[in-house]
């Protein structure tokens, strides 16, 4: 059984996020990577040096190239920039009746660099999110798409993810990573009911893609059928292994590493 996943994404040179993090991830969940590239980045561990958007002419041609021929179990969007990318995006995922999407609403590099522009979180709220089986904001990013700051317990994290359901997503995974806690605790709210996903948080600087990685391991697992919970634990034994394992490499934030959850399985 061959499982098919797609990034639709920015390209990260340092290979520590973006497109370079959710093939590596693909390929070590056992799916059959494919990617969109939405933008380029010059990027390393200290940060990003420039941004080059692809056109919406070139992200269409992408899209209907893997879609009209090969097809997808999955899909995970990233970095989408702007507007126009966002809408484009939407309107070909609708179009061939893609369901299982991940959409990791990335808006900010670590390095305080914008991935998105200001003015296109609208169209996250009004064409992406309703699309989502699963959207994965952390505090900062469901901070800006609910309107409001301060998420800083768990409590706030489950009204806000409440909130972000409200919006149309089927299922919400409220990243714990920027808690001040001694945990990282995840949340996951279905409509229905919450589920948590805490880890003793890892004291380490090297998590550049952090977010990329959890979002394409989750979309990996309902590639190959599984349902959004188990897809979501696998996904955060991956990251969870992937930052214990993460390494020292470049000047400032190294990146994870996506080998280290199959070398421990023995795989
Ligand atoms: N220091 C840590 N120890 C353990 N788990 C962590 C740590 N930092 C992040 N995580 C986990 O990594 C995953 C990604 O979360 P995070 O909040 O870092 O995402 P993010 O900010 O969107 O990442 P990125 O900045 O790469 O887009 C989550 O499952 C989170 O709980
Ligand atoms: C192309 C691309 N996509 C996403 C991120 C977010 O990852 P991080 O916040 O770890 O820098 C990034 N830096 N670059």
């Amino acid at each position: 059984m061959i499982y098919r996943a797609l990034t639709i994404a920015g390209s990260d040179s340092g290979g520590g996020a973006g497109i370079q993090a959710d093939l590596k991830t693909f390929q070590e969940l056992g799916t059959f990577g494919m990617s969109v590239i939405t933008a380029l980045t010059a990027q390393n561990t200290q940060g990003v040096h420039g941004v080059y958007p692809q056109s919406i002419e070139a992200v269409e041609a992408q899209l209907e190239a893997v879609l009209s021929d090969i097809g997808v179990d999955a899909v995970k969007t990233g970095m989408l920039f702007n507007a126009e990318i966002i809408e484009a995006v939407s309107k070909c995922l609708k179009k061939y009746g893609v369901e299982r999407i991940v959409v990791d609403p990335v808006m900010v590099a670590k390095g305080g660099h914008a991935l998105l522009h200001p003015e296109a979180v609208e169209a996250v709220r009004k064409h992406l999110i309703p699309l989502s089986m699963v959207i994965t904001p952390n505090i900062p990013e469901a901070e800006v798409i609910i309107g409001e700051e301060g998420i800083s317990s768990l409590a706030d994290m489950k009204e806000a993810a409440k909130k972000i359901y409200n919006l149309g997503a089927k299922n919400v995974v409220l990243k714990g990573g920027h808690l001040s806690e001694e945990e990282s605790t995840d949340v996951l709210y279905d409509g229905n009911e919450f589920t948590y996903f805490p880890v003793q948080r890892i004291q380490t600087k090297h998590t550049h893609g952090t977010g990329c990685t959890f979002a394409s391991a989750i979309a990996a697992g309902l590639a190959k059928g599984l349902s959004v919970v188990e897809a979501t634990k696998v996904a955060k034994e991956f990251i969870t292994c992937a930052i214990e394992e993460s390494l020292e490499l470049g000047k400032g934030i190294g990146p994870t590493n996506h080998s280290a959850y199959r070398l421990r399985q023995g795989s």
